[in-house]
C-alpha cells in the first residue's frame, strides 16, 4: 500500500463571445510550464487584488484535449490496467468546461472517449500478444471483461442512466466489490463502439430526466463507471495458475459549482439547491476533514453525510489513484466563483489516498491457503523432530488438512472462472431487459410530457376565454365610460352657461340664491360623475392590466406547448433511437453469443479432452510402470520355466533316447528271437502283430516328441510377441492369460509325457518279458 496525494490540474476555457460584447474582461493568467494561475479581482486595488495558486497540472485556453489525455488519462489507464482504482472528478461552476473536459465534441474528444478507445486498443493488444509489455507468451493468455455503469445523482436520488426506472438505487459496501450501488447496471462492453452507445445513451436520458424534472443536466452529477477486470491464465507443464485484478475508473462530472453557494430562492428550487449543495458541501467538508487528516489530526470523515462523498468514499482518501479537474471560467465577472474553485482546488491537493492493487478476493483467499499448506508441510517435515519433542503431530490429519484445502483451492479456482462466465451471461439478460426497459422510460416521461402538453393547452384555452370575457367587459366599460363623459361634458357646459346666467343676475335676489343652490347641486352631480369616471378608468386599467399578464401567459403557454411538442418529438425519436440501437445490437450480438457459444462448448470439449488425455496418459505411464513389473516378472518366471522345461525335456529326451536305444536293442533283440524264432520255425502270426504293433508305438512316441517341442517353441514365440506388443491395460491382460494359459499347457504337457513315460516304462517291461517269453 503506497500513499499517494490527489492530484489536481485546472483548466480555463476561453472567454466567450457573449461575455465579450457584455465588456467581460479576462482575470486569470495560467503559466502552463511552472503549473501556476493568477487570478486578479479588478474590483480591488490594493496590491492583494491578485492571488497566486500552484497546482500539479495547469492547462491554459491554447490546450488540446488530446494533451489533457496524454498526461491525466494515460497514466489512469496503465494503472487501472495493473490494477489499481482510478477516479477524476470535474468541479467548477456552470459553463466552466467540465463537461467539454470529459465529453467533448466529435471532432474533439475529451476525457471520457479517448480514455475508451485506448481501453480497447490496450485490451485487444494485450490479449493477442501484441503489446510489447511481454507478459502474453505461447503458455499465458490474458483476458478482460470490461463493464461499465452510469448514473446520476439528483437530489440525493440516484438514477441508472442505462436502466433507467423509479425504483430507489442504494449504496452497498462488501469486502468482495468495495462501495457500489445495488441494482445498478454493470453492462458489459466488447467494443470501443458498446461504450460510447451507453455514454451517448445515458447522457441523452440524463437530458430527457432533467427536462422532465424542469431542470438542468448541470444541476445533477453523473459518474461513468469503467470496471476492468483482467484474467491471466499461465500454463505450465507442471501446474495451470490463473489470476484475477479488477479496477475501477471512476469519471465523474459535478453539479455546478455555485449552486453551493447560491442556493434557490423557495419550494422545489429550494428543495434542489439545498440537496445539491448538501452533496457538495459534503465533498467539501470531506476534503477539509482528509486535509486534517494528512496533517495527523485525528478527525471523523463525513463520508456517509450524502450520496456523492458516499460513492467516492473509495476516491477521497482511500484506495484509488484521484485526480481532480478543476474547470475555470476566465471572465472577470465570475470571478468570485473561479477564486471559491481554486481555493477548494488547493484544499483538495491536501488530501492523501491509499492505493493498493486490487486482488480478487478469491485470489486473496488461495493466496492464504497456499500459505497455509506450506506452513503444514513445514509442520509434517518437522513432524519427527516435533515427536521426539512429544508435541504429538498428527500428521495423517494434518495431511487431511492439507488435501481439503487443495480441494478448496481448486474449488475457488474454479469458481473465479465461472463467476467471469456468470457475469457475461447475466450482463446479457441485463442488456435486454435494459433495451426494453430505456424504451419503456423514456416512453413513460413522454406521456408526462404528453399530460403536460394537454395541461398548457387547457390554460391556454382558459386564458383565451377569460381574454374573451375581459375584451367585452373592456368594450362595455369603455362604452360606459365614453357615456359618463359625454354626460359630464354636457353638464359642464350646462354648468358654464348657469355659471354666465347666475353671474348676471343681481346680488340678493332670491333668484340669484336658487341659482347657486342649483350650481351647487350640478357641481356635486360632475364631481360624482366625475368620481365615477376615474374609477371606471382604474377598472379600465386593471382589466388592461389583467389582458396583458393573460397575454404574456399565454405567449408562455404557447412557447411551452411548442416546447413540449419539440421535447415530445425528441423523445420519441430518442426512445425511438434507443430501441432501435438496443435491438440491433441484440441481433448483432445475438448470432456473436451463439457464436460464442459454440466457440465455448467446443473448447470446453476440447479441453474435456484434453483432460482425457492428459488422465490417459497418467493411466499409461500407470500401466508402463506395471507392464515394466510385468515384463521383468515374467522374463524372470520365463527364464526359471525354461530352465526347467530344458531341463525337463533334456531329461525326458534323454529318457527317450535311452528308451529309443532300449527299444532298438529291443527290437534287434526281439529280430534276432525273429531270426530265431523263424530258425526255429517257430512264428506265427500273432507275434507278427505285436512287433508290428510295437514299432507304430515307436513312431507315434517320435511323433508325440516332435509336437511337444514344437508347442514349446510356439509359446516362445508368443511370449516373445507379446513383449513386442503396444502397451496398454488389453495387452497386460492378454499376456496374463497367456501367461496362464502357458502354465497350464506346460503342465499338461508334463503330466502327458510323464504319462508317456510311464506307458514306455511299461512297454519296455511287457517286450522284456516277451523277449524272456520267445526264449531270449
Ligand atoms: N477548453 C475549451 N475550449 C473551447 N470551448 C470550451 C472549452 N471549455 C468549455 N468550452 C465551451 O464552453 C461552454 C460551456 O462548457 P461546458 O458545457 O463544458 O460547461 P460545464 O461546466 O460542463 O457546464 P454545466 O455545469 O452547465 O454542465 C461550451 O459551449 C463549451 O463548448
Amino acid at each position: 500500500m503506497t500513499n499517494d496525494g490527489v492530484r489536481v490540474a485546472v483548466r480555463t476555457r476561453p472567454i466567450s463571445k457573449k461575455e465579450q460584447q457584455l465588456g467581460s474582461k479576462c482575470c486569470l493568467v495560467l503559466n502552463q510550464s511552472r503549473a501556476e494561475v493568477e487570478i486578479t479581482d479588478f474590483k480591488k486595488q490594493e496590491k492583494d487584488a491578485t492571488k497566486k495558486f500552484t497546482f500539479d497540472f495547469v492547462y491554459d485556453v491554447g490546450s488540446e484535449q488530446v494533451e489533457l489525455f496524454k498526461e491525466l488519462g494515460i497514466p489512469l489507464l496503465d494503472r487501472a490496467i495493473d490494477g489499481y482504482n482510478g477516479t477524476i472528478f470535474a468541479y467548477g461552476q456552470t459553463g466552466s468546461g467540465k463537461t467539454w473536459t470529459m465529453m467533448g465534441n466529435d471532432e474533439k474528444p475529451g476525457l471520457i472517449p479517448q480514455l475508451n478507445a485506448d481501453l480497447f486498443r490496450r485490451v485487444t493488444d494485450i490479449s493477442t500478444g501484441k503489446d510489447e509489455g511481454g507478459e502474453g507468451s505461447e503458455s499465458t493468455t490474458i483476458s478482460f471483461l470490461i463493464t461499465v455503469g452510469y448514473v446520476e445523482i439528483y437530489n440525493e436520488v440516484i438514477m441508472d442512466l442505462l436502466n433507467p426506472s423509479d425504483k430507489k438505487l442504494v449504496i452497498r459496501e462488501s469486502p468482495d466489490k468495495g462501495v457500489y450501488i445495488q441494482g445498478a447496471s454493470q453492462v458489459v462492453c466488447k467494443s470501443e463502439s458498446d461504450v460510447m452507445r451507453l455514454v451517448n445513451q445515458g447522457s441523452a436520458v440524463r437530458k430527457v430526466a432533467a427536462t422532465q424534472m424542469n431542470a438542468t443536466s448541470s444541476r445533477s452529477h453523473s459518474v461513468f463507471t469503467i470496471k476492468v477486470e483482467k484474467r491471466t491464465f499461465e500454463k505450465t507443464e507442471e501446474k495451470t495458475k490463473e489470476t484475477m485484478l479488477t479496477s475501477k475508473i471512476n469519471l465523474v462530472d459535478l453539479a455546478g459549482s455555485e449552486r453551493a453557494s447560491k442556493t434557490g430562492a423557495s419550494g422545489d428550487t429550494l428543495k434542489e439547491g439545498a440537496a445539491i449543495n448538501k452533496s457538495l458541501m459534503t465533498l467539501g467538508k470531506v476534503i477539509n476533514a482528509l486535509g486534517d487528516l494528512s496533517k495527523g489530526k485525528s478527525v471523523h470523515i463525513p463520508y456517509r453525510d450524502s450520496q456523492l462523498t458516499r460513492l467516492l468514499q473509495e476516491s477521497l482518501g482511500g484506495n484509488a489513484s484521484t485526480l481532480m479537474l478543476a474547470a475555470l471560467s476566465p471572465a472577470d465577472y465570475n470571478h468570485d466563483e473561479t477564486l471559491t474553485t481554486l481555493q477548494y482546488a488547493r484544499r483538495v491537493k491536501m488530501v492523501e489516498n491509499k492505493v493498493e492493487k486490487n486482488e480478487d478476493v478469491h485470489e486473496k483467499e488461495i493466496r492464504k491457503l497456499k500459505e497455509e499448506i506450506e506452513e503444514l508441510r513445514a509442520m509434517l517435515a518437522r513432524g519427527g523432530e516435533a515427536a521426539v519433542a512429544g508435541e504429538g503431530v498428527e500428521s495423517e490429519a494434518d495431511k487431511e488438512k492439507a488435501r481439503q484445502m487443495m480441494d478448496k483451492i481448486r474449488e475457488l479456482e474454479e469458481g473465479k472462472s465461472g463467476a467471469w462466465e456468470e457475469k457475461e451471461r447475466l450482463s446479457r439478460e441485463l442488456e435486454e431487459e435494459r433495451g426494453r426497459n430505456m424504451g419503456v422510460a423514456i416512453g413513460g416521461i413522454i406521456d408526462n410530457v404528453k399530460e403536460e402538453k394537454i395541461k398548457y393547452m387547457k390554460k391556454i384555452k382558459r386564458l383565451q376565454n377569460q381574454k374573451g370575457k375581459n375584451v367585452e367587459k373592456g368594450k362595455k366599460g369603455k362604452e360606459d365610460y365614453a357615456k359618463l363623459k359625454k354626460g359630464m361634458e354636457s353638464d359642464m357646459e350646462r354648468y358654464k352657461q348657469l355659471q354666465g346666467e347666475f353671474e348676471a343676475m343681481d346680488d340678493g335676489s332670491s333668484e340669484k340664491d336658487k341659482a347657486e343652490v342649483g350650481l351647487a347641486e350640478l357641481l356635486d352631480d360632475i364631481e360624482g360623475v366625475r368620481h365615477k369616471l376615474v374609477e371606471k378608468k382604474k377598472s379600465l386599467l386593471k382589466l388592461k392590466e389583467e389582458n396583458d399578464k393573460i397575454d404574456e401567459e399565454l405567449i408562455e403557454a404557447r412557447a411551452e406547448l411548442v416546447s413540449a411538442g419539440e421535447v415530445l418529438n425528441q423523445n420519441d425519436e430518442l426512445r425511438k433511437k434507443i430501441v432501435e440501437e438496443e435491438r440491433k445490437k441484440f441481433e448483432d450480438t445475438k448470432e456473436e453469443y451463439l457464436e460464442k457459444e459454440l466457440k465455448e462448448e467446443r473448447e470446453r470439449i476440447e479441453s474435456e479432452r484434453d483432460k482425457i488425455k492428459e488422465q490417459h496418459k497418467g493411466n499409461r505411464i500407470e500401466m508402463m510402470k506395471r507392464m515394466g513389473a510385468l515384463k521383468l516378472q515374467m522374463n524372470k518366471e520365463r527364464s526359471t520355466k525354461e530352465v526347467l522345461l530344458q531341463n525337463e525335456l533334456e531329461m525326458k529326451t534323454k529318457e527317450c533316447l535311452e528308451m529309443e536305444g532300449e527299444i532298438s536293442k529291443l527290437k534287434e533283440e526281439v529280430a534276432r528271437k525273429d531270426e530265431r524264432a523263424v530258425e526255429l520255425e517257430v512264428g506265427g502270426e500273432e507275434k507278427d502283430e505285436e512287433i508290428k504293433g510295437l514299432r507304430e508305438e515307436l513312431q507315434r512316441e517320435r511323433a508325440r516328441r516332435e509336437d511337444v517341442e514344437g508347442e514349446v517353441q510356439m509359446s516362445l514365440a508368443r511370449e516373445k510377441d507379446l513383449m513386442e506388443a503396444e502397451d496398454g491395460e488389453g495387452a497386460v491382460e492378454v499376456m496374463m492369460e497367456g501367461l496362464n494359459r502357458e502354465r497350464k499347457l506346460y503342465q499338461e504337457k508334463y503330466e502327458e509325457m510323464r504319462g508317456l513315460l510311464r506307458q514306455a516304462m511299461v512297454d519296455v517291461v511287457y517286450l522284456t518279458k516277451k523277449v524272456k517269453a520267445l526264449g531270449g
